[in-house]
């Protein structure tokens, strides 16, 4: 079976922010990830997670998105400069909560022009974090329309032109089902390129087993694909309680 990590911004939501790393490790996750953990000191994540004895798989750039703000401006030409203060801050919560991963969002841009400025954008940050390892993420047009890496053949014509062994993909099966309509063909497609996995089913992104997704062949591809990283269950629970959700982690 994968390794599994618990995402903190879409699992426990019955709880308090810093209860939930608690009952992450409680349910059996030795990782978690959080999408935007930047309304709190990074200090406050930090003691959270070592009371817990936890890792940290990821955080995103920039901060923030779920408060209604731009889902990123990497891909935005005439942005650069905010690009890059964002990237910066990132990057000092990250000295704190040493996350393996940090994933870029393109924001909502279209057209060559904004491809154009996402590869140097990623480029730019690459170089100026050299040891941190960044993803990208497709997103689909109908969670969000206008999003500029909505696309897995988009994806990888990026990452080809980044070039850079610290700019990777990360793959999400609610979305890839949702772009492409088969989140294992995407898995088997792009399993070489990717760096980080999040689960969830499609089209309501609730727990695996549920939706269209064949979630015990997928994990079945995923040991076969001989891949190390972590698997994140990023969905929204159907039950009340997130614990009364997880029986998929036994199939
Ligand atoms: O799939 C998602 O929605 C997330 O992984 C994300 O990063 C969007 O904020
Ligand atoms: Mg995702």
């Amino acid at each position: 079976m994968p390794k599994f990590a618990a995402n903190l911004s879409l699992l426990y939501t019955e709880l308090p922010y810093l209860e939930r790393f608690q009952a992450a490790a409680e349910a059996g996750f030795k990782a978690v990830e959080v999408l935007f953990p930047y309304e709190l000191a990074a200090k406050e994540t930090r003691r959270a997670l070592l009371a817990n004895g936890l890792e940290l798989v990821l955080i995103n750039a920039p901060p923030p998105n779920y408060t209604g703000a731009e889902p990123g401006y990497a891909a935005i030409p005439g942005a650069e400069a905010r690009f890059q203060s964002d990237i910066r801050r990132v990057l000092r919560y990250a000295d704190v909560l040493q996350p393996k991963l940090i994933h870029i969002m393109s924001g909502y841009a279209t057209g060559p022009e904004a491809q154009d400025c996402f590869v140097r954008n990623l480029q730019w940050a690459a170089d100026f974090a050299p040891t941190q390892q960044f993803t990208i993420e497709p997103l689909n047009p109908i969670s969000q329309p206008g999003y500029f890496l909505s696309d897995y053949e988009l994806a990888a014509q990026v990452l080809d032109r980044v070039s850079r062994p610290n700019v990777s993909l990360q793959y999400d099966s609610f979305h890839a089902h949702m772009i492409h309509g088969d989140a294992q063909a995407i898995w088997d497609r792009f399993c070489p390129r990717i760096v980080h996995a999040q689960i969830g089913a499609a089209p309501n992104r609730s727990e695996p087993r549920s939706g269209e997704t064949n979630f015990e062949r997928l994990f079945r591809a995923i040991d076969a694909a001989g891949y190390s990283g972590w698997v994140s269950a990023e969905y929204t629970p159907s039950t009340k309680r997130t614990s009364d959700s997880l029986g998929w982690m036994q199939m």
